[in-house]
């Protein structure tokens, strides 16, 4: 199986309205560092798993709309934990929906939400 992965940020703030969560239950801020790797058992007529440019605009896209964003604020998230787990899957969702996906076998998003926790989403396509 064939990788590649393409790397982007995004700076989001959040509430975690959870009785299960501490301090997060309030409003803070993260600037999470999101991977997205793209799995396919061969490559196409360019030789590659997925062009870098094209990975990393769709990527960049889809990251637009969450950042600088107060996630609590935004109808798509109403009533729900927007957990790093959470936009993991949001994220895998969004992309897969705005690229043909035919090839790929899956989709791994991954977020880091600092360099010593992160979560990912794998979606199988
Ligand atoms: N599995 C996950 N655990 C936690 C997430 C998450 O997205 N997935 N997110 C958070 C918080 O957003 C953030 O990391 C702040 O963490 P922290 O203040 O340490 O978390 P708590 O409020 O739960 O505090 P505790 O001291 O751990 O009770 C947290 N966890």
């Amino acid at each position: 199986m064939f990788t590649l992965t393409v790397r982007d940020r995004m700076m989001i703030a959040h509430s975690l309205d959870h009785p299960g969560f501490g301090p997060a239950r309030k409003l803070h801020g993260c600037t999470y560092v999101v991977e997205t790797t793209w799995h396919r058992p061969d490559l196409d007529e360019m030789g590659v798993v997925i062009d870098i440019g094209v990975a990393t605009e769709e990527l960049h896209a889809v990251l637009a709309d969450l950042d600088y964003q107060n996630l609590d604020e935004l109808e798509i998230f109403a009533g729900k934990l927007t957990t790093t787990e959470f936009l993991a899957h949001y994220i895998a969702e969004q992309l897969r929906d705005r690229i043909d996906t035919e090839p790929y076998a899956c989709l791994e998003v991954t977020l880091r939400e600092h360099p010593d926790a992160w979560a990912s989403y794998r979606l199988e396509l």
